[in-house]
């Protein structure tokens, strides 16, 4: 934990707790988990990036004016990313800050799209992912999973490419678990995608699209209907319907909640007006999470502090929500067993001393 992401409102010892919490990430992406040191050494080994090689400045480069402005960022880091060895590399460091954040089990949203229209070959960055998550679970024993996303604004072209990418059995990842769609959401309308998204849901996997976090909850209620999403990335406009809100209670669709990203993109004013407060209240099952942590000045750690402090939780309710996560995952039952016997194991030991 460094000092920079110590919320000095919430006791030291939560932090604590939290810091040795076992955990599950359900919204994180690679390429905006790149770590400053990960991005400066990409930086450096592609110098004719526009992407500073100083970690120090980067702390500027990634304060963003609103989300177009991180779009345009988030690009140019995409865009250090061109070899197989780059891929590797980026993948096996991210696992490796999970698990230094006791995370055993992540789903890291990928925009295959991103890298193979940049050049590199599918089958060579295929490879690349899975071998850096074998790697992982066998060095740091954190599981990961895959989520490939549409970038929803670079159209249809790329709706077609992801699909399959995330159908083809020559192909696909044997880590791939869900099918997401990305990006900024204004001029982008989710129905569009509803094809891609039947497909992959006929190939088995999980629909997890971004809604409601640039635009209002009629986007969630367009992911729900056309992409039968089964998580929703952000929902954070989903506060504004109370129907939604019922539904998404009473049907047990989880709430991907980012908090910090919601600040830094400006989708949301100030953290005290975040409407985490009010899914909870609501009955929705939220789920914490980092979704670009390094962009955004945070971890995982960091955003169950910020989530204590907003909820008001104890070391039980900071459980029950690492819990969550686990109930929500598309790990299978024995895996969400173990980690869920873990949480317990832990906070009882804890409390006990
Ligand atoms: O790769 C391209 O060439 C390209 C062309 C046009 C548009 C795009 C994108 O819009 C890429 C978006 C990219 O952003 C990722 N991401 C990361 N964090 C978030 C978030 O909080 N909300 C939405 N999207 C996010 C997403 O996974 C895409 O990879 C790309
Ligand atoms: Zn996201």
């Amino acid at each position: 934990m460094t000092d920079r992401l110590v919320d000095a409102r919430v006791p030291r010892d939560l932090h604590t707790f939290i810091a040795g919490l076992p955990k599950a990430e359900l919204h994180v992406h690679h390429v905006g988990s790149a770590s400053p040191r990960i991005v400066a050494e990409l930086a450096a080994r592609h110098p004719d990036s526009k992407v500073p090689t100083d970690p120090e400045a980067l702390v500027d480069y990634f304060t963003f004016t609103d989300f177009a402005h991180f779009i345009d960022v988030y690009l140019s880091v995409v865009d250090l990313i061109r070899t197989p060895e780059d891929v590797r590399l980026l993948t096996y460091e991210v696992a490796r800050d999970l698990a230094r954040q006791q995370v055993r089990y992540a789903e890291v949203t990928i925009t295959p799209f991103s890298s193979t229209r940049r050049g590199i070959d599918e089958s060579a960055f295929m490879a690349a992912i899975e071998d850096a998550r074998k790697a992982a679970e066998a060095e740091f024993g954190t599981v990961l999973r895959w989520c490939f996303d549409i970038p929803g604004e670079a159209g249809l072209e790329a709706a077609e490419e992801t699909v399959r990418l995330a159908t083809d059995d020559r192909v696909r990842p044997e880590g791939l678990v869900s099918f997401g769609l990305g990006g900024p959401e204004i001029g982008v309308p989710r129905p569009q995608f509803k094809p891609y998204f039947d497909r992959a849901i006929a190939a088995g996997l999980h629909s997890v699209p971004h809604a409601g976090e640039t635009t209002g909850p009629e986007t969630v209620w367009d992911a729900l209907t056309h992409l039968r999403a089964e998580r929703i990335g952000h929902g954070t406009s989903s506060a504004q319907d109370p129907k939604l809100l019922a539904h998404l209670a009473e049907h047990r669709i989880p709430l991907e909640v980012c908090p910090t990203s919601n600040i830094a993109t400006r989708a949301v004013r100030t953290i005290d007006e975040h409407p985490i407060k009010e899914f909870a209240k609501a009955g929705v099952i939220v789920t914490i999470n980092s979704d670009d942590p390094p962009m955004f000045g945070t971890d995982l750690n960091n955003e169950y502090a910020v989530a204590a402090r907003l909820l008001d939780l104890d070391e039980r309710g900071l459980a029950d929500l690492a819990k969550n996560a686990v109930d929500a995952s598309f790990l299978d039952e024995p895996g969400r067993a173990r980690i869920a016997a873990e949480i317990d194991t832990y906070t009882a030991g804890r409390l006990a001393t």
